[in-house]
């Protein structure tokens, strides 16, 4: 068996800190560098972070064999002290590691939030937001003004999911309005995607270094202002009578708490209640905005695409942008065996859905938006086909994937089914700025903003 080798070194970071900004760094533009790095040396990449293997997989292959065939041996989460803080020592479904705990949260999750018959009771909701989004819309189409989009479209798609998670309106909240919360989310998932040196040193070491550089009480302060925010929308309920026909998640959760549950070694507790909280925070809201800023930044540097948008709207935008560039991590629960290489128990792993959406080997121009290239394959969005993993595949695969897509196809409908888009005065196409930005998800950087213009 061939042995696996470090084929490569960490590409140095932006920043003049050789040492200590690196790996901070390097969380912010880790799918870049992995995308670059595995056109050099091949899809397959162990890296040496401090002392952590990682292995990198950059191939559709390789995605499969992870993510299909050795799903089970693979479907645990590493233990990264941002990911622990932000779930209260990870009592959520994303970032837990796989066993029973994981099992009966997501199994309450997605009955009480993501099960058809809830959604199909929260419709009114979507419906209510959608009649917000078009009303606010039509407002700067008369007035002929441009829209930030990524606030309007996170104020849209935040509008659905808290409340239908947190049974909490922030377009009516006294306590925190949704500027804030999107800076909050920004700030929270920054956090979680920053690799700290606590994770991949020694302890001592790690400790010392993620202190000294100012890592440790950026997260913490970060960590205090989504704890308040979650503890206040919990106080809410707890003051509040909940209606009985219509509870939210954290209602039912709330009941729940010390409880005896039907499994003999689970009982939830407030922890769990506020790391799921965190949960739909940190994976619920920007994937889906991200998705579709992206989406309306295409369509607009391709007017002929953007009148002909149709069915195929599902699966065309996130092979260039994947929301979730490397997925989350997974960690090896045995010693495998994956595209021939010898893979140890408790190495970390990366899928580079970033790369694989870009490899020539699978995609005729792949830096190009070419959506009619959906129409005649059989290729979906769904974890079925290893070219395209915008939500992932196998057991670790987001469970919020038909509410995300609704809330994309509902809100992506009414922009382009009530408006045309043009830019504003002065700027043209070429000016569109596409760099990204991000770690966990991949946003754009530079905001899009547009001036509708009502559709007679
Ligand atoms: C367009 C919208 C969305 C996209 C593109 C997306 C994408 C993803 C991806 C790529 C993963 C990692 C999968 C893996 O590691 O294999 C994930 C996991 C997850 N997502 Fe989503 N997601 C979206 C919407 C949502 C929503 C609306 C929620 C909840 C309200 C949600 C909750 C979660 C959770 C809890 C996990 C962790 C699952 C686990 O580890 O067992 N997501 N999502």
């Amino acid at each position: 068996k061939k042995l696996l080798r470090s084929k490569s070194k960490l590409p140095p970071g932006p920043t003049g800190l050789p040492i200590l900004g690196n790996l901070h760094q390097l969380g912010k533009f880790l799918h870049r560098s992995l995308h670059k790095l595995s056109l050099e040396h091949g899809p397959v990449m162990l890296l040496r972070l401090g002392v952590v293997p990682v292995v990198v997989f950059s191939s559709k292959e390789a995605a499969k064999e992870v993510l299909k065939i050795h799903d089970l041996e693979t479907c645990t989460r590493p233990k990264m002290v941002a990911a622990g803080l932000l779930t209260y020592n990870f009592k959520d479904i994303g970032f837990t590691k796989y066993g029973e705990d994981w099992r009966e949260m997501k199994k309450l999750v997605g009955l009480e939030l993501f099960s058809p018959k809830k959604q199909k009771s929260y419709r009114y909701i979507k419906e209510e937001e959608s009649d917000l989004l078009v009303k606010k819309l039509s407002n700067h189409a008369q007035t002929e003004t441009s829209v930030d989009l990524g606030k309007t479209l996170f104020s849209f798609t935040a509008g659905i999911i808290f409340r239908l998670a947190f049974g909490h309106n922030f377009h009516e909240c006294d306590f925190i309005d949704m500027d804030r919360v999107e800076e909050l989310v920004i700030e929270s998932e920054t956090n979680v995607g920053a690799l700290a040196f606590t994770d991949f040193f020694p302890t001592g070491l790690g400790w010392l270094i993620d202190r000294i550089s100012g890592q440790h009480s950026k997260m913490h302060t970060g960590f205090t202002k989504l704890s308040n925010l979650l503890q206040h929308v919990i106080n809410d309920h707890l003051k509040a009578e909940q209606p009985e026909d219509h509870l939210d998640l954290v209602s039912v959760m709330l009941d729940m708490i010390n409880k005896p549950t039907k499994s003999d070694s689970f009982k939830i507790t407030s922890d769990h209640l506020k790391g799921v909280m965190s949960d739909v925070f940190l994976a619920g809201v920007n994937a889906g905005v991200i998705t579709m800023i992206w989406a309306m930044t295409e369509l607009t540097r391709h007017p002929r695409v953007m009148k002909k948008l149709q069915e195929e709207i599902r699966a065309t935008y996130t092979r260039l942008h994947p929301p979730a560039p490397l997925l989350l991590p997974r960690l090896t629960m045995s010693d495998i065996e994956i595209q021939g290489y010898n893979i140890p128990k408790n190495t970390m792993i990366e899928i580079n859905t970033y790369a694989i959406g870009r490899d020539p080997k699978i995609w005729t121009s792949p830096e190009e938006f070419i959506p009619e290239r959906f129409l005649n394959t059989s290729i979906n969005y769904k974890g079925q086909h290893f070219e395209l993993l915008p939500f992932g595949s196998g057991r670790r695969s987001c469970p919020g994937m038909a509410l995300g897509i609704t809330i994309i196809e509902r809100c992506l409908l009414n922009l382009l089914y009530f408006f045309n888009w043009i830019l504003p005065k002065g700027m043209t196409i070429e000016d569109i700025d596409m760099e990204e930005l991000g770690s966990i998800n991949i946003a754009k950087k530079v905001p899009l903003e547009l001036v509708p213009t009502l559709h007679q």
